[in-house]
């Protein structure tokens, strides 16, 4: 991520990998064949500095959880290295990963079945200090009270109802309030407000966005949803089968994409303007599976400008004069001066893709 303030970052990963190892079924493991390895997260920078909530966004398996769980070391990562607060916390075991754990949170997008719906409120938000040894009864109480307190809870009202007691949208904040109440430096929301009703999800996002600049929280907001990004990421990383495809400043990224799979993410967002019919080009198929990763750019197989290096050599990350970072040949001739034999993708000259008439321009009604 590029730097845009002097501050240290909270949190830094650098060329971060997490695979999965396949299982051994019967008959593999009778033919003597290794099972395939899920690259679901593979070579990936990212840097969150205090006060800063930066978007992670793309399809379903993308990796985007992987990433998060990486980072707050509830996977362990393959290979590539975790700073946080300057220290290398990619390999650390026993109390450290505990105390590392403290400072690094992570909210899950389900508020229905992240909270034990057998415990009152105030014992959900105590467990996480039980569970540190944190504080004597009455000190563990006053800060259930504050936690309720940062997320708008009235603590007298709530602090002995059940989760069953609320809506969706407070059990979100109450899911909020369980991990603030360990006062972390460094939280990853991982689709927190997908499965809320509209009307309240951007109650929930602007809470978020008040409470990183109140306690200068890290936060990686992780949704597929590229349009609510845009509410509150200054800056924005798209993700495509375990790699950063495209980032940069929020702003420009939603106005001017220049990878080809973010302009199709932008596309896809429905338009409230009934007067106009734009042109939109539909992303259909899926994601290539991660056992499977495609040689050269991971996204050549749906890509409508595709040609032979594409599909040939994978591009590198680079830098954009407006200050975006791309992976796309489109935008780096680099790779095709060292190959001129291969033809070099152009924007706006659609290619023929297997799945070509997937990716056929429609109007939107
Ligand atoms: N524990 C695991 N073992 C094997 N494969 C995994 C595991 N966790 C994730 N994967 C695979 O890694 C890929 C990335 O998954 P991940 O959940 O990180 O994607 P995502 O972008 O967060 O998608 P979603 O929004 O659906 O959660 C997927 O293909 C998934 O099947």
């Amino acid at each position: 991520m590029t730097d845009t303030t002097a501050t240290r970052p909270v949190i830094e990963a650098r060329n971060l990998k997490t695979h999965f190892q396949g299982r051994t079924g019967i008959f593999t493991a009778l033919a003597g064949v290794t099972p395939p390895v899920a690259r679901a997260l593979d070579g990936v920078d990212i840097a969150i500095r205090e006060k800063e909530i930066v978007g992670l966004v793309g399809e379903s398996g993308c990796g985007k959880s992987t990433l998060g769980m990486s980072l707050v070391r509830m996977y362990q990562p393959t290979s590539g290295s975790i700073t946080f607060r300057e220290d290398d916390i990619t390999h650390v075991e026993g109390r450290k990963l505990k105390d590392y754990r403290r400072q690094a949170q992570i909210i899950f997008q389900d508020p229905y079945s992240s909270l034990n719906p057998r415990l009152t409120i105030g014992q959900i938000i105590e467990e996480p200090l039980v569970i540190h040894g944190i504080g004597s009864a009455a000190e563990r109480r006053a800060k259930v009270e504050r936690a309720l307190d940062l997320v708008r809870i009235p603590a007298a009202e709530n602090i002995h109802r059940f989760p069953s007691d609320l809506s969706g949208g407070q059990r979100q904040r109450i899911a909020i309030a369980r991990a603030l109440v360990l006062e972390p430096r460094f939280i990853v929301a991982d689709e927190p407000v997908s499965m809320l009703d509209v009307s309240i999800q951007a109650s929930v996002l602007e809470l978020l966005d008040e409470l990183s600049r109140e306690l200068g929280l890290a936060v990686l907001y992780i949704s597929h949803d590229i349009a609510t990004v845009g509410y509150i990421c200054k800056h924005v990383a798209v993700m495509y089968l375990g790699r950063i495809v495209e980032e940069g400043r929020a702003e420009d990224i939603l106005a001017q994409p220049l990878h080809p799979y973010t302009q199709r993410l932008m596309a896809a967002i429905p338009r409230m303007d009934p007067g106009e019919a734009p042109e939109r080009v539909e992303l259909r198929g899926d994601v290539p599976s991660p056992m499977n990763v495609p040689p050269g750019c991971r996204f050549s197989s749906r890509c409508p400008y595709a040609t032979e290096l594409c599909r040939a050599v994978e591009p590198d990350l680079t830098d954009q004069p407006g200050g975006q970072r791309v992976r796309c040949h489109i935008h780096d001739d680099s790779a095709a001066k060292a190959r001129p034999e291969l033809e070099r993708p152009q924007a706006g000259r659609i290619t023929e893709t297997e799945d070509a008439g997937l990716l056929a321009q429609t109007t939107a009604g």
